[in-house]
């Protein structure tokens, strides 16, 4: 007769990956493919491409002792591109990320219509929303003052984040000062989204893939105190 096989730990499931959905949406150009390659591959793209529909990077974060896989969704900011995005890319959404290109001033006009496309579908300031203005190794051509950027953000009640993806490492180098990291400003959006408490969207284990497994939504982490800010930078 066959032995009764006891429950050890081993034979548990492995505990279930969170999943972060962030979308990053902003002007074409203003290097949202550049910041999600850099947070996920951790480097500046050689060569990029205007994005087609949407592009999708992902990457296995701890936070607290817990690993939670960040996705970041990079979507055309060209119009005719956007065209083959479907409706459910707005689905399920945990934050998003408004990029505008610090040296130019067109892209960072075009903010208020990328917010009101999010708001249209659902996306409003009920769920976590941050502003990045890109570019800044470029200080000798920057056009939007971080003043004017500072005022738009805080009457969208959104955190600014100024940065570059291409060098995010140059406090040291003289060149800039003010900038934050790339890594340091998505991990604080990881964070704040783990802060709230319920399960949004769960992967199941490895063997199970193919499935995602939506639970509980994320009412009851809404009212948090939204003005929150880049701790590590
Ligand atoms: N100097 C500098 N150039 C950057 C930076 N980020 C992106 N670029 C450049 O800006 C151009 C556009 O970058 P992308 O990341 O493709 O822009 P995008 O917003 O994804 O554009 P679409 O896919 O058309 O929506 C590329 O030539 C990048 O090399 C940066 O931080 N500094």
């Amino acid at each position: 007769m066959a032995e009764p096989r006891s429950l050890t730990s081993s034979a548990l499931p492995p505990p279930r990956t969170r999943i972060f959905k962030i979308i990053v949406i902003g002007d074409s150009g203003v290097g949202k493919t550049c910041l999600t390659y850099r947070f996920c591959a951790g480097k500046f793209p050689e060569k990029t491409e205007a994005t087609i529909g949407v592009d999708f990077r992902e990457r296995l974060v701890e936070i607290d002792g817990e690993k939670i896989k960040i996705q970041l969704w990079d979507t055309a900011g060209q119009e005719r591109f956007r065209k083959s995005m479907v409706q459910h890319y707005y689905r399920n959404v945990h934050a998003v990320v408004f990029v505008y290109d610090v040296t130019n001033a067109a892209s960072f006009r075009s903010l208020p219509t990328w917010i009101e496309e999010c708001k249209q579908h659902a996306l409003g300031s009920e769920v976590p929303r941050i502003l990045v203005g890109n570019k800044c190794d470029l200080q000798d051509c920057i056009q939007v003052d971080t003043d004017l950027a500072q005022q738009f953000a805080d009457s969208q009640a959104m955190p600014l984040f100024e940065t570059s993806a291409k060098n995010p490492n140059s406090h040291g180098d003289g060149n800039y000062h003010n900038s934050d990291h790339v890594e340091a400003i998505l991990m604080t959006v990881a964070h704040k989204l783990k802060s709230q408490k319920p399960l949004v969207l769960s992967q199941l284990p490895e063997e199970s893939r193919g499935t995602v497994t939506l639970s509980k939504d994320r009412k009851d982490g809404q009212d948090e105190d939204r003005s929150w800010s880049c701790s590590s930078c």
